[in-house]
């Protein structure tokens, strides 16, 4: 008797890489909206009153919740007790309800209302939190920036509990099939989301020639809402595969607190997890600052509004432009024919080109470093399928930390002496930034793969979350010391606009970064030292770590 084999939704690559595109989609959004305020920094100082160190303390409240109320460790256990499509629906809704109270905080109507009163005479610190050196207030933060933490805390922890489940359901349905793949293409999407907001969140800030920062945050707020429909309708085909394969939903064995301490006494975990903190220690939280970064440390021209290259158009031919570089470094990736492939590589490069070039004509810092997440959006995915093939994933991280190094260190050194040089500027900058963003795909690609290798697979999802967690407090910590240090080093910029000598705007231009860029490349030199040691480690207890993922 001839069985007849019932075919799932996950059997047709069409419907898993439609799931793909949901799940990639939701977190492309999300990205946006983490950095959101990142390229108005100087705005946020000029029309809200945030200082670096506000906007720093604002930044890092992100990872609080995550950190110190342990919510990323919960958000494993959630997703590992309820499943993954009830775990991407409730992410979905914790960031847009985040979202939307950190967009009313920076709102006209936040300034002056009863609330702005209240923020401004409660909310200094918080007991425990406080003596510790911690809390995410303190006395004189601005009450706009006080309830945009609060917005941004519960926002970072639907993005952080999103990440954890996206992997998850990537799993669920790539397993046997381009699983790696997948992954790459999810981490280039959300890359391509990085460089989304740099262009579009100046824009809509000062859309119509009146600046409104909040229009930007609003911007995000809208994606959000699409990022929530992305997974409820996730829910719902992955409800559907369920009852076709007649099975509940899968799941790891249950989330159990021993897990935790089997995680914990893993020797390469601890070297992977540690590397991981620093290296997105010194990545993320630059990224928050790094537009302001480039506007105190380049020269630009102010384009007249009727200059060609000041409008909004330039920035859709821009955007449009990035797309080309993306979908084109994809399909070469990915073409079988090598004149195919060929082609679309020069169209990529080409397309970098024109991106560079119209960059540097529309004389801003935020369109000149919108390049740094297109060289990994190109090649994440090269790099996965390699690792996938060929290994090398310990070599990978130890070239990635390297590559950071010179690039924090080009930054605080070399950049400076061009100041008065636009050209020479604007050139030290894309390469730099380029070598950043290569450095940030060897990295990744090359880390994420590797923990499968290094624990047990029936805990991947707590070693995820777990991994998740350690790498949070890096994340909550640096972007409040880059605040605070730039402060610090900065004591007569810092006097001089509390005199009201000079004004916030020219003050957010004329930030000296030298000390916080030598401390993310320190960050840097620890990643280096352990990836190293990571390599040392895995040929003495045979982790496999240079070794191919697929044997062929
Ligand atoms: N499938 C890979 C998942 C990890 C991607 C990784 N993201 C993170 O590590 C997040 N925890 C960081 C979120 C940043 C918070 N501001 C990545 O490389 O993007």
């Amino acid at each position: 008797m001839t069985e007849k084999i019932q075919k799932t939704l996950r059997d047709s690559a069409g419907m898993r890489w439609m799931v793909l595109f949901f799940l990639a989609f939701a977190m492309f959004c999300s990205y946006i909206f983490m950095d959101i305020l990142s390229p108005i920094k100087d705005l946020m100082q000029s029309t809200r009153g945030w200082d670096s160190t506000a906007f720093g303390t604002m930044q890092g409240s992100e990872t609080f919740l995550n950190v110190f109320v342990f919510f990323l460790i919960f958000a494993g256990i959630i997703l590992d007790k309820m499943g993954v499509r009830f775990t991407a629906v409730l992410s979905g809704a914790v960031m847009l309800v985040g979202a939307t109270i950190n967009w009313y905080a920076v709102t006209e109507m936040f300034q002056g209302s009863s609330l702005e009163t209240w923020f401004n005479e409660n909310l200094n610190y918080i007991p425990g939190f406080d003596e510790l050196g911690i809390s995410p207030f303190y006395l004189g933060m601005p009450a706009s920036a006080k309830f945009a933490a609060i917005g941004f805390m519960i926002f970072g922890c639907g993005v952080e509990m999103a990440g954890i489940t996206v992997s998850r359901g990537i799993v669920k349905w790539f397993k046997g099939h381009e699983m790696a793949l997948a992954m790459g293409s999810e981490m280039a999407l959300a890359r391509l989301g990085v460089a989304t907001c740099m262009i579009f969140s100046p824009v809509f800030a000062k859309m119509g020639g009146v600046i409104d920062v909040s229009r930007s945050v609003a911007f995000g707020v809208v994606l959000l809402m699409i990022a929530l429909i992305m997974f409820i309708v996730y829910f719902f085909l992955d409800k559907k595969l369920d009852s076709q394969t007649g099975e509940a939903e899968e799941k790891d064995d249950p989330f159990k607190i021993s897990d935790i301490g089997n995680i914990l006494r893993s020797r390469g975990f601890w070297l992977v997890a540690l590397l991981c903190v620093l290296y997105y220690s010194a990545i993320f939280p630059f990224q928050k600052y790094a537009v302001n970064m480039l506007q105190c440390n380049l020269t630009f021209t102010k384009l007249s509004p009727e200059s060609f290259w000041a409008g909004n158009t330039v920035t859709v031919i821009q955007y449009v432009i990035m797309l080309i570089v993306a979908a084109a470094a994809f399909a070469s990736n990915f073409s079988k024919g090598k004149t195919m492939k060929s082609v679309m590589q020069v169209v990529a490069v080409v397309a970098l080109v024109i991106f560079c070039y119209m960059g540097y004509m529309r004389q801003s810092a935020e369109t000149v470093f919108a390049v740094f997440p297109l060289l990994a959006v190109g090649i994440t995915p090269i790099l996965g399928n390699y690792v996938d093939h060929k290994g090398k994933a310990a070599s990978m991280l130890v070239v990635g930390s390297l590559l950071l190094i010179a690039c924090h260190l080009t930054f605080a050194f070399i950049l400076p002496m061009f100041k008065g040089n636009a050209v020479g500027g604007i050139i030290v900058a894309y390469v730099t930034i380029l070598v950043l963003g290569a450095s940030f795909s060897l990295v990744p690609a090359a880390l994420w793969p590797s923990v499968p290798k290094l624990v047990d697979a029936k805990i991947i999802g707590s070693a995820y979350a777990l991994i998740f967690w350690i790498q949070n407090i890096g994340l909550w910590l640096f972007p409040l010391l880059i605040g605070k240090v730039l402060d610090q080093t900065n004591p007569q910029l810092v006097s001089d606009l509390k005199n009201g000598l000079i004004s916030p705007e020219e003050a957010a231009m004329s930030y000296d970064y030298t000390v916080p860029l030598v401390m993310l490349a320190c960050l840097g030199v620890a990643a280096l030292i352990l990836g190293f040691v990571l390599k040392i480690v895995d040929k003495k207890y045979g982790y496999r770590l240079e070794e191919p993922n697929i044997t062929e």
